[in-house]
């Protein structure tokens, strides 16, 4: 290309650009926009009465100190939202929740009263003086104690139901069943396998902990019949429905804003009882009503993911051939099944758990369970449990690797699907689009030197005064991301699509809404980039905006990274849209036919002579005064995108720990991420949301966990015991890319932010247990803190001096 076309293409700062995030200027200054800097005439504040019990039946709930309290408006308890038919609501699970205790509480902090007052404090004051007087029932907190026959009963309403959402139920604690895979012939393949193995594991229950906690402010206009809502959500418009079919408001009279969000990580896509109160109350008191999360109700009520007891089996030839993967989950789901997942899915994407490997025959089961623990089961920075499918997947091949004396990157290269394989049929039932696992590991093996690591490593386990064991992990993973096609995927019989408006304003300059929501992402910035490519408008004066009901175009939100995928699909399609239309615009201007003009940049140029054009600005001014004849005036589109299947991102990740014998201190030495999104929108965001999810993926693996006594008390829910890595536990991160574009995505881009948690956990435990390997050691439970990890190099009696 000439320089003046690089001109013009730098100006457009279109796909591939590291344009600086356009929303950074408003964050760094402190001018962002959240929930809670929301303020209305008039408004009043909500607090949670919350249950000290784990387990407990309600015999009073007395109001009268509470409601004595000077600036005092309201306390609303179960007996209030009983003639609403609103004490219980639906989850996304299929199954219900209590919005406020009706008759017993079932985890500890479970919601039991709402006071309403003139400030947060008086709230909180109020919410102390409601007496509640409990009987305590034994609690319990482990699945498969929960399990046995004589187990405390948790669910009274669902007693006698045999069957749930998600089909039969055989003990009053069991949720679901569900399975894929051929089971018999699994079994037959491990019969007569030459070599098998098997490991058990726990993913630990962990909190995403956004900054932002959760929270809304909900505006009941008793004149004019409307409510709004701002509230910090990853899904608005699933909101608004929400909201519709519990109130019987319209959906025409309700608008949902979600505004800026501190970040969501999953945790701000269900619906909670806060807001189901906040909304209430605001509907009964006819003013709007604030309420806000504190960090320990955030970690203790809303919202925990994983908690996944993973059995895993390989059956392999003894030249490390892969045959079958059998697994079982027993799914710790807490007292209601509020797991955020398509409908039709109550262990989500688990069915991903084939990883990147061809392995023909698989089997996979999952029971849920109810324990007297909070409620979630939500995608934290994962696309619905593909963490705990990555996991075990990574995890059995290393298992499997050591149990066979080979290298743990060579049984990988000898078990990747082969890139000409590609769309490749799992066993489980998916469809991969594309991938090329062997070139990403290569690669990384290239970078790191992975043959002079593997020395070093042999020379300090040959030293017996070694203080620091070297360990190297390794992880190949495939996530699956972009839920989804509608046929696959619903949210409350809600189709799983996503949608862009254009709307090009005279000046050439616009404005485009999505059904997405950014909580940090920089969708203001990238999907201003595609629009910039795929119709000419410079990124610069395109206006993003989402999370507004009464203005974007319904959508299922961002989550699971679906934007790219799917809303990203829809902005490039309804770009088109507006290119096609531009060009019979342009056609017309220059007196020419349409077939003799075309699309160049950032203008329409006649075939054969480039001097003649019309610029994309020209055309825009057009569209509004002299456009052919028989054609309506103005320059939009709107698109609607139910995508033909997931996106299939993967990577190559490799980690060197070295680990202190003797107190267990674990040191990240070397952190290599190779990822491939395919089609990359913007590089430098890219790299961010890596580092991000890095950190995320440390945090899990080596101080993330949410431990219970056997009371049904959560040990440490403030940010004392909590482990949120900051810049100072924070290891440095090298990150690199190859491209294999989504053969069926408009613009062949796949999801990304979500990768390098996924593949970075099972990293880190595959470099700790490295440490140890060459004694035996084949797995150790997350979190890998120095006191876990002592206790391992304590049981080989390697911290003796
Ligand atoms: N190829 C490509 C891809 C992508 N991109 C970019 O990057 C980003 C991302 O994307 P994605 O992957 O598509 O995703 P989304 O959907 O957008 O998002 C979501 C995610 O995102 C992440 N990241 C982040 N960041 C921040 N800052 N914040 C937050 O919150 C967050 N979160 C997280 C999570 S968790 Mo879930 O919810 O759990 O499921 S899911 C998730 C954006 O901006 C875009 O545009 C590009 O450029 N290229
Ligand atoms: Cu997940």
């Amino acid at each position: 290309m000439d320089t003046l076309n690089l001109d013009r293409l730098s100006k457009l700062e279109g796909i591939g650009c590291s344009r600086k995030r356009r929303e950074d200027p408003r964050f760094i200054q402190g001018k962002g926009n959240y929930v809670d800097d929301v303020k209305m005439p008039g408004m009043l504040f909500g607090a949670m009465v919350r249950s000290p019990y784990a387990h407990a039946r309600i015999l009073r709930i007395d109001t009268a100190r509470a409601l004595a309290l000077p600036g005092v408006h309201a306390v609303l308890t179960a007996n209030d939202l009983k003639p609403l038919n609103l004490h219980w609501m639906p989850t996304l699970a299929g199954d219900v929740q209590a919005v406020l205790a009706d008759e017993k509480v079932s985890f500890q902090n479970q919601e039991v009263a709402f006071v309403v007052a003139d400030d947060r404090y008086i709230a909180a004051d109020a919410a102390e003086l409601v007496d509640v007087e409990y009987e305590e029932l034994p609690a319990v907190v482990d699945p498969f104690k929960a399990l046995e026959p004589d187990a405390p009963v948790i669910r009274d309403d669902l007693q006698g139901k045999d069957s749930g959402a998600h089909g039969a139920r055989r003990h009053h604690n069991h949720i679901f069943t569900w399975e894929a895979g051929d089971k018999d012939r699994t079994a037959r393949v491990f019969e007569n396998a030459d070599i098998t193995v098997k490991e058990s594991m726990l993913y630990q229950r962990v909190h995403p902990c956004p900054l932002e906690t959760c929270g809304c402010v909900a505006s009941f206009d008793k004149v004019r019949g409307d409510l709004t809502v701002y509230i910090t959500s990853q899904a608005p418009h699933v909101v608004r429905t929400v909201v519709g079919l519990l109130s019987s408001i319209p959906e025409s009279k309700i608008r949902v804003i979600s505004p800026d969000i501190g970040g969501g990580f999953g945790n701000k896509v269900g619906v909670y009882p806060g807001y189901v109160a906040a909304i209430v109350a605001s509907i009964v008191l006819g003013r709007p009503v604030k309420w806000i999360e504190s960090r320990t109700e955030n970690l203790s009520s809303t919202a925990f993911a994983r908690d996944y007891h993973m059995t895993g089996e390989l059956a392999a030839d003894a030249d490390g051939r892969i045959k079958a993967l059998r697994v079982h989950v027993t799914a710790d789901h807490g007292a209601f099944d509020a797991c955020a997942d398509p409908t039709k899915f109550p262990a989500g994407m688990f069915h991903v758990c084939t990883g990147s490997y061809d392995i023909p025959n698989a089997f996979v089961s999952v029971d849920g369970v109810y324990t007297n623990k909070f409620p979630g089961g939500v995608a934290y920075r994962c696309s619905f449990r593909v963490t705990e499918a990555v996991y075990i997947i990574e995890r059995m091949v290393d298992v499997l690797a050591q149990k066979l004396g080979m290298d743990k990157a060579e049984i990988r290269l000898k078990n990747f699907i082969p890139k000409e394989r590609f769309p490749y049929q799992t066993p489980l039932g998916l469809e991969y689009d594309s991938g090329d696992y062997d070139t990403a590991l290569r690669k990384v093996m290239d970078a790191v030197d992975y043959r002079a690591l593997r020395a070093e490593q042999a020379r300090r386990r040959a030293d017996p005064q070694a203080e620091w064991l070297m360990g190297i992990g390794l992880c190949t993973f495939t996530e699956i991301v972009g839920a989804g096609p509608s046929k696959m995927c619903d949210i409350l019989g809600l189709g799983m699509f996503d949608s862009c408006e254009i709307r090009v304003h005279p000046d050439g300059s616009a404005i485009a809404r999505m059904g997405t929501i950014t909580q940090g992402q920089g969708h203001q910035t990238t999907y201003a980039q595609i629009i910039a490519t795929e119709a000419g408008i410079p990124a610069s004066v395109i206006e993003v905006e989402e999370g507004d009901t009464s203005t974007a175009p319904y959508g299922l939100g961002t989550y699971g990274s679906r934007s790219t995928p799917v809303a990203g699909a829809a902005i490039a399609r309804a770009s088109r849209k507006i290119r096609e239309k531009a060009r019979l615009i342009a056609a017309h201007l220059l007196e020419v036919s349409p077939d003799d003009v075309e699309f160049d940049l950032d203008r329409y140029v006649v075939k054969g002579s480039p001097d003649q054009f019309k610029t994309m600005k020209e055309v825009a001014m057009a569209a509004y005064n002299n456009v052919p004849e028989g054609m309506e005036m103005g320059l939009e589109a709107v698109d609607y995108y139910d995508p033909p299947n997931f996106t299939f991102p993967f990577g190559a990740y490799l980690c060197v720990v070295e680990v202190n014998r003797y107190s267990g201190e674990t040191r990240v030495r070397q952190f290599y991420a190779l990822d491939d999104c395919g089609t990359r929108i913007n590089p430098m965001i890219i790299e961010g949301q890596v580092h991000g999810g890095l950190t995320e993926g440390y945090a899990v693996a080596m101080g993330q966990e949410m431990p219970y006594d056997d009371a049904g008390n959560l040990l440490g829910a403030t940010l004392m015991d909590y482990f949120v890595p900051t810049a100072v536990e924070t290891p440095t991160w090298q990150t690199d890319f190859t491209v294999t574009p989504s053969p069926h995505h408009p613009l062949g881009a796949k999801g990304v932010a979500e990768s390098p948690h996924v593949g970075s956990i099972p990293c880190f435990t595959s470099a700790v247990v490295d440490a140890f390997a060459h004694l035996g050691v084949t797995h150790m439970n997350m979190p890998h803190n120095a006191y876990r990890v002592w206790r391992q190099s304590h049981a080989l009696g390697l911290d003796k001096r």
